[in-house]
């Protein structure tokens, strides 16, 4: 039997495998026993057809084992290891120079349910290094023709990114790496690998964050593909959902991002508090109660001692009035007895009895006066006096004055409508201060983390208590105004990975990249592009910037072209183009900042002044979202950092 055909055999015993398994999830789930567990199970093993198998590692003594996206055993025989299993580690970490016990690693390519091809690799420590792991498949598959959806990469995983994906899950990891590194990729299949191998994760749930929605549509495929259906996705503004309808200019932006603003907020929670100079007339079945302000002053001392969140310190502070209005009222009641002439005080009876008002009161805090009491010294016990305390909490006029010094807060209340996106971290701090729970995660990983503020991680942060977290991002591409400059505002402690290859952008386009790079980001180093694609980048002088659009569409043939501009609305019309952006489409109309984390065959940059202008960084994201060529097309002289194009 040849190589070829002993692959599919073992590929049609794992498809049989696979199938009886779907058919067990089936029957279960028809039983009608824990559906929502079969449910699940029936989606992971219906996600893992395509490429179900994509590798082999051979080791010395003749040992071999399959490597794929799940585990499957037929009784105790192991037919596919699944690729987070420690047992698939050297699929991915093995080289030429250290193999450790492998001597071969198969690529198996499939279509469908068919082997296609087979690319070995024979680990022999005398062979010339190149660093990258199966150089064939690899680069088969960043050249491959973009669809619009994000792929995974499990089968051509390269070292560094391996070691990335397997780190440990505690603490905050934080991975910088330049334009099509794969961090995003990388950041997916840790994912993965987490839920894998930590069953508390699994309990705890995992939340992802991405830049935008159409981001989140864009690698909505992936973490399926890998057998995971239980993560969460969101944008930042999406943890909340509330009416976003308002643009704020950077400037705004900037300021609403800045942590300054949680004291600011705190703040405007305790001003709302109020501590009267003169007492307070509190009314209570007739009775006129008088609140001293120092009660009140010390019942605020003591709500905000408890560290409590403002709706929660406030029922301490209702509590504290309310005994110290008990106390008053039980002052009264026992003034009629102890009055120091020895007389009944305010209508009271003379022997010590009480009056209509004070019976009144006594009988709504539920103390029923036998016959035989005989004042209220010996009637108003413990009991007595906490039933007092909960009449006086359940009245509506003793609430009311309740509400006006310590008023009862909604974040609405306290960020005020209407709302932009960076509201909503305000709004989130503000549910916080007011003692709103959110939902917590076991683990968080944030995707373009360069563009959160610094309240916008707070807001994480509460989502994740444990830090627990995941963070990728370039500093070189931060395009929001409140975004970072630094990893610094990252929650710590934090460790720092690297990605240093680029796997998208050819070497031709990660050129201009570079320069741009190196006059506005110094300190950075670009990625090193892992191909060339023998084009040259291009440059269109055009005054009519949307009949040269239109021509260089009509031309295009293959791939993926995306036209990356400022202004899209103009375009839109001109070119007859959805706006927002439709990834799946021939052709993609988007804003840099739309573009961040997508890639396309082929781009086209419109008016690369007018990027430029609104930002370096909105620049280089543009620059380096194509995967083959690179054009732009400019009504007016070529910025300098673009002179290097080939003129069209
Ligand atoms: N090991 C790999 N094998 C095959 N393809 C890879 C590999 N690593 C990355 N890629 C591909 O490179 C492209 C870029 O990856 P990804 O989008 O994750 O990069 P990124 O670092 O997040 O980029 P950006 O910062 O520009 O958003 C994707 O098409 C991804 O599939």
């Amino acid at each position: 039997m040849s190589e070829l055909a002993a692959e599919q055999h073992h590929l049609n015993v794992l498809h049989a495998r696979l199938d009886a398994l779907r058919k067990e999830a089936a029957a279960a789930l028809a039983r009608g026993h824990a559906p929502d567990v079969w449910r699940a199970e029936l989606a992971r093993l219906q996600a893992v057809e395509d490429g179900l198998c994509f590798g082999r590692l051979d080791f010395t003594g003749g040992r071999s084992v399959h490597i794929g996206r799940i585990s499957l055993f037929e009784g105790d025989e192991p037919l596919l290891v699944d690729w987070r299993a420690p047992a698939a580690r050297p699929f991915y970490t093995a080289t030429a120079a250290e193999p450790g016990d492998v001597v071969r690693r198969r690529r198996i390519t499939t279509r469908g349910r068919t082997v296609v091809a087979l690319d070995d690799e024979l680990l022999d420590p005398d062979a010339p290094r190149d660093g990258l792991v199966g150089e064939a498949a690899l680069l088969a598959a960043v050249t491959a023709e973009r669809t619009g959806r994000m792929r995974d990469i499990v089968s051509t995983l390269q070292t560094e990114q391996d070691r990335i994906i397997r780190d440990d899950a505690r603490g905050v990891l934080v991975v910088q790496g330049g334009p099509g590194t794969g961090k995003t990729a990388v950041a997916l299949h840790r994912v993965a690998y987490l839920l894998y191998t930590h069953e508390y994760l699994r309990a705890r749930g995992v939340l992802v964050i991405g830049p935008s929605e159409v981001f989140l549509g864009y690698i909505g495929q992936v973490l399926p593909g890998l057998g995971e259906n239980r993560v969460v996705t969101a944008t930042v503004p999406g943890l909340r959902p509330v009416a976003v309808t308002e643009v704020d200019s950077a400037a705004e932006t900037e300021r609403k991002g800045s942590a300054d603003m949680a004291s600011l907020l705190a703040k405007r929670v305790r001003a709302v508090v109020r501590v009267p100079d003169e007492p307070v007339d509190v009314e209570f079945e007739q009775q006129l109660l008088r609140l001293d302000a120092s009660a009140v002053r010390r019942a605020v001392r003591t709500a905000g001692e408890t560290g409590m969140p403002h709706n929660q310190a406030r029922l301490v502070f209702q509590r504290e009035v309310v005994s110290a209005l008990a106390e008053e009222l039980v002052d009264q009641l026992e003034s009629v007895v102890f009055s120091e002439t020895g007389e009944a005080l305010d209508g009271g009876s003379a022997d010590g009895r009480l009056s209509e008002a004070e019976l009144r009161a006594l009988a709504a805090a539920g103390v029923v006066l036998g016959a035989e009491d005989d004042g209220p010294r010996e009637l108003l016990d413990d009991v007595d006096r906490e039933a007092l305390r909960t009449a006086l909490l359940g009245d509506a006029g003793v609430g009311e004055v309740l509400d006006e010094l310590w008023p009862p807060l909604t974040p609405a209340d306290v960020v005020p409508g209407p709302w932009s996106a960076a509201d909503v971290p305000l709004l989130d701090e503000a549910a916080a201060l007011v003692g709103e729970s959110v939902p917590v995660f076991g683990h968080v990983v944030v995707d373009e983390a360069q563009e959160l503020s610094e309240m916008a991680w707070r807001m994480l942060v509460r989502r994740c208590p444990s830090r627990s977290m995941t963070v990728v991002g370039d500093l070189a591409q931060t395009g929001s105004a409140a975004g970072a400059t630094s990893w610094e505002r990252v929650p710590g402690p934090r460790r720092l990975a690297q990605l240093t290859v680029n796997y998208r952008t050819p070497a031709e386009i990660m050129t201009v990249a570079a320069e741009l790079l190196a006059r506005h980001h110094p300190a950075l180093r670009p990625p090193r592009s892992v191909r060339g694609s023998g084009e040259l980048p291009w440059r269109l002088q055009a005054a009519d910037v949307p009949g040269a659009l239109a021509a260089l569409i009509d031309e295009h043939t293959d791939g993926q072209l995306a036209i990356i501009t400022l202004d899209v609305g103009e375009l839109a019309d001109a070119l007859s183009l959805p706006v927002p952006p439709d990834l799946t489409g021939k052709v993609v109309l988007l804003t840099p900042d739309e573009a961040k984390g997508l890639e396309f065959d082929v781009v086209v940059i419109a008016d690369p002044a007018a990027v430029l202008a609104a930002g370096p960084n909105d620049l280089y994201v543009a620059l380096t979202r194509a995967t083959r060529t690179l054009g732009v097309v400019h009504p007016g002289p070529v910025p300098p950092e673009l002179s290097s194009l080939t003129v069209r």
